[in-house]
């Protein structure tokens, strides 16, 4: 549990200019996940004439991580930076929240969203189905229709229950907090105690020995109740890029920006068969299936503003 956030401590330092250990790691893994601001050039010359899509995740890449999850804002320069970056790209925001939070958090009708792990995906209207099930027409809040795909519906009930008995059972355990995004269940352990936090961690597990179809995954300071399903971030990357028309073509590339180990997922999809590229948000090295890496929310800025200032400027030498 330590692990799911890691801070930076200075591991030794002999001198004020002596690179630490700390420092050379990290050089180490910027070799290994260059910059995509360093290296926005490379990226754009891969990305000359090909169609980009953009995948983005939530916390931690459009927004600062937080102590409250229900304060997670994205700032508004953040806002009109993705705002302007769909109208350039076909956009989606894929999101272990559930899919109405990250849309209020977000505020953009203009985009695509994936909420519950990518588990609640609402997308374009699709020619047909491919064999999903569970994928409806349905219209958004503006009226327009659209097509909604909720692969774990059947889970809905047990989710509930599974939310209900976390709560109880966390209640005593000071800063614990549970969130309930529709398909899975977030168990938070940020503001707890670092003491507390093997109670915290039993008390799930007491809870999910009595659902063998649910399982536990981990992510920033928090536990995550997910349905045993054969379906991820990077399931919604291929389920969204189908929809769009824009599957098994050369002429595409997926970006995908992501933090956290759920956006692995994604990254994997996109590495594999080299389709498209992976930016991991970290400022501290750690192993990722991405190509490429940016230090937080205010790069990730920095790199949506870039590509759309690339954009422009390529339109007008056309
Ligand atoms: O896929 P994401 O959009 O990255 O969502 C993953 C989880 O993000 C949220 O929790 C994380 O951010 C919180 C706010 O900064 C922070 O307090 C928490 O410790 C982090 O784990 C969200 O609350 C979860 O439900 C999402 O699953």
């Amino acid at each position: 549990m330590k692990s799911s956030s890691p801070t930076h401590k200075k591991l030794t330092k002999d001198s004020s200019t002596e690179p630490t250990e700390n420092d050379i790691a990290h050089r180490n893994w910027m070799l290994k996940y260059p910059s995509a601001l360093a290296s926005f050039e490379k990226i754009t010359s891969y990305a000359k004439g090909k169609k980009v899509v953009l995948f983005l995740d939530y916390d931690g890449t459009l927004s600062p991580i937080v102590d409250n999850p229900d304060q997670a804002f994205m700032s508004n320069h953040m806002r009109l930076a993705v705002k302007n970056v769909a109208k350039y790209f076909p956009t989606a925001i894929i999101s272990g929240r559930s899919r109405d939070k990250v849309l209020e958090f977000v505020g953009l009708t203009e985009l695509y969203y994936a909420g519950s792990h990518g588990m609640d995906i609402m997308g374009p209207v699709r020619p047909n189905t491919n064999g999903h099930t569970n994928c409806i027409r349905s219209t958004d809040k503006q009226g327009k229709e659209v097509n909604l795909f909720q692969p774990a519906s059947e889970f809905l009930p047990m989710i509930d229950e599974v939310f209900r008995s976390l709560v109880d059972i966390t209640k005593e355990i000071e800063g614990a907090t549970v969130e309930n995004n529709k398909f899975c269940v977030s168990v938070h352990y940020r503001n707890v105690d670092e003491k507390s936090w093997t109670t915290i961690a039993e008390s799930v597990h007491d809870i999910m020995k009595n659902y063998p179809r649910l399982r536990l995954t981990h992510g920033r300071k928090v536990l995550e109740v997910r349905p045993v399903l054969n379906w991820d971030k990077g399931k919604a990357v291929e389920f969204l890029l189908e929809s769009l028309g824009l599957s098994n073509s050369d002429n595409v590339l997926p970006i995908y920006v992501g933090d956290d180990r759920t956006d692995e997922d994604a990254f994997k999809v996109l590495r594999e068969g080299n389709r498209g590229c992976g930016i991991l948000v970290s400022s501290a090295p750690k192993e990722s299936n991405a190509f490429y890496s940016l230090r937080d929310p205010s790069e990730v800025l920095e790199f949506l503003k870039s590509l759309v200032i690339w954009k422009k400027a390529s339109a007008l030498q056309m």
